[in-house]
């Protein structure tokens, strides 16, 4: 049985003062909601120490949106792996569509990336999904698998078991439309298909793969209820409290059942 795994990714949203401001709520009403889902928050950069330091104390962990594949040195604007272990961040975002497209990350990088995030033993989640005309040219499948194979190449086992999937169709990302629970479900069963010919079937049984993409409390647990979903990357609905709790609530008791 996979735990469920919810992740609020802010984006470029909330400085420090409206993190602590939405902690303070977070942590005044979540209650046991953790003993069922695992909770994460993805603030941004400087947002890190204030989310760190409210949630030392509570089941609730922090993950940086992106992270560098180069090491210290002259890479202005850059954050490293070092830094993200000097906060205890655990978790790091890895090749969400708009770190693919808007500043150009390609799977040779992001595969960078993810040697890097291994090496320090911290926890990716790592993204894939096609894009509306890719789905359209009956492409998924290669997609999917491309991302897959490249963007985890050279890793071990048991690094795949340390990392967290989110599946991301590029078409339901903040456009207010989500793939139906079945063509989810399909992509990821496609995702296990894909992970076992590289990793193994006991791999592809146990990674934790989220779907992400106008995920809402609505429609959270009809989601979540499919059996290859285990969890959600939430963008605009993790922006406020209730909506992100609802969405906890909703999606880790269908996961349940
Ligand atoms: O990382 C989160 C995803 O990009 C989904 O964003 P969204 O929930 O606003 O569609």
């Amino acid at each position: 049985m996979r735990k469920p795994i919810i992740a609020a990714n802010w984006k470029m949203n909330k400085g420090p003062a409206e993190t602590e401001d939405f902690l303070k709520g977070l942590i005044s009403k979540i209650g046991k909601a953790t003993d069922k889902c695992d909770v994460v928050i993805a603030p941004p950069f400087v947002s890190l120490p204030t989310a760190t330091k409210l949630l030392a104390s509570h089941d609730v962990s922090v993950a940086a949106q992106n992270v560098s594949q180069y090491d210290a040195g002259a890479y202005t604007g850059e954050i490293n792996v070092m830094m993200l272990k000097e906060l205890y961040v655990p978790y790091v975002i890895i090749g969400h569509s708009e770190r693919r497209a808007i500043f150009g990350e390609t799977d040779e990088v992001l595969n960078a990336k993810m040697h890097k995030v291994r090496e320090t033993n911290l926890k990716a989640i790592f993204c894939i999904g096609e894009t509306l005309e890719e789905r359209e040219a009956g492409q998924l499948d290669e997609v999917l698998r491309r991302q897959l194979t490249e963007g985890l190449k050279g890793l071990s086992e048991k690094d795949v078991l340390e990392t967290v999937l989110a599946y991301e169709p590029v078409w339901a990302i903040g456009t207010g439309v989500t793939a139906s629970p079945e063509q989810a479900q399909e992509a990821h069963a496609k995702v296990r298909v894909i992970l076992a010919e590289s990793f193994g079937g006991e791999v592809a049984d146990k990674v934790r793969i989220q779907y992400g993409g106008s995920v809402k409390p609505d429609n959270a647990a009809e989601l979540l209820a499919q059996p290859d979903i285990d969890g959600a990357l939430v963008g605009g609905a993790s922006m406020e409290v209730g909506s992100f709790l609802q969405i906890i609530e909703n999606g880790s008791s269908a996961a349940a059942q």
